[in-house]
């Protein structure tokens, strides 16, 4: 299989079932719909940038050739949510038996306000672009690293095991649970991250910092986050993957830090302060339960002959193989 053509959907229609709901999430012509939008605003997004330069791309509104559509996939996704939206409305159900994904939350959260289908549509657009290629990436790169250090399968599994022979239903605090898991998704984060830098910001007004560095305003700044997480002040031996590292750190350290999705000085990767990703206690559990599937039903292996990919740099961006092949089989006698 091709990792990123077989996850994306996959992690398309898992993040669904919390924005849209079990039925919707499920429809191939909406989660289509959702991978093709991200994909559609980066090509727009990309084609502006070289055909105008900066102070001509106000015109691009009017004059991009590409510009009808996202406007006409808008137009389709708004049309397939439309009998959700109007059965959220008139249905008026109690608050213990509302549906329980953004869709209700958009509608409640608009304060008694009328909020349209098509506003619905945009929100939903918007938190499917933050989630899908950014987890897709996530769980590409964390499967390279299971079958390039499968030596830590048996344990992952041994913890997987035990944790559901405990609660054999996944919860949040079973999930909790998987501390090994956890850390070795979070090595996959630290080594092969979405990008170099996060925690892109501009200066409104002057700004001094608590050292008396000054910045002036409308300066843009960012943090090189993948040099904080290769310090080996803080990660000794920063290029040597160790799986179990941030297990250790939770049990030699503080067991309330280093989570997949803590975000602390030396651990960016999720971005910082107010408005460091919102998503990512939710991608720790949804890869977690993608991730012990894979783990206690099936084997991989890359294609005879190949090894981990490596990874691409584009800009600021990192992007895990597209184009590398993997073998996997159903396992028996688990
Ligand atoms: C592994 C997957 C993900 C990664 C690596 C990731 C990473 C990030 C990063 C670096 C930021 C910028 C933070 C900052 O500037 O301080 C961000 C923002 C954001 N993310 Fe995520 N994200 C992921 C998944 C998700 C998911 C699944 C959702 C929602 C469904 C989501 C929703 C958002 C939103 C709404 C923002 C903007 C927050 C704001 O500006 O206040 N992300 N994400």
């Amino acid at each position: 299989m091709k990792p990123w053509d077989t996850f994306l959907p996959v992690i398309a229609r898992v993040t669904g079932r919390v924005l849209v709901g079990s039925e919707m999430c499920k429809n191939p012509e909406w989660f289509g719909l959702t991978i093709a939008n991200t994909a559609g605003i980066m090509k727009s997004a990309m084609e502006i940038r070289a055909k105008y330069s900066s102070q001509w791309q106000w015109l691009a509104p009017w004059t991009y050739a590409g510009r009808k559509d996202l406007l006409n996939l808008r137009k389709r996704a708004t049309h397939l949510l439309e009998p959700i939206y109007k059965d959220r409305i008139t249905s008026r159900q109690a608050d213990n038996q509302k549906h329980r994904d953004a869709v209700q939350w958009l509608i409640d959260n608009a304060d008694g306000k009328p909020i349209s289908p098509a506003q619905i549509v945009d929100a939903e657009l918007f938190l499917y672009m933050a989630g899908i290629h950014s987890t897709s990436a996530s769980i590409v790169s964390i499967v390279y690293d299971l079958i390039a250090h499968s030596k830590y399968i048996p344990d992952l599994v041994e913890e997987i095991k035990q944790v559901l022979t405990e609660s054999p239903n996944w919860s949040k605090q079973s999930l909790a649970k998987l501390r090994k898991l956890d850390s070795f998704m979070k090595e996959s984060q630290r080594l092969h991250p979405a990008g170099l830098v996060t925690v892109q910001r501009s200066t409104v007004v002057p700004y001094t910092f608590s050292d008396g560095l000054t910045l002036p305003a409308n300066t843009f700044l960012s943090f090189p986050t993948y040099e904080f997480t290769h310090d080996p002040d803080t990660y000794p031996d920063p290029e040597t993957f160790d799986g179990l590292r941030f297990y250790r750190m939770r049990e030699d350290g503080d067991a309330t830090k280093f989570h997949f999705a803590t975000v602390s000085p030396d651990s960016t990767n999720f971005g910082a302060g107010f408005h460091a990703c919102p998503g990512r206690f939710f991608v720790a559990h949804e890869l977690k339960i993608i991730l012990t599937e894979l783990l206690l039903n099936y084997d991989l292996k890359f294609e005879v002959g190949t090894e981990r990919p490596q990874d691409t740099f584009h800009d600021f961006t990192i992007i895990a193989s597209r184009t590398a092949n993997l073998l996997i089989r159903e396992k028996h006698n688990v």
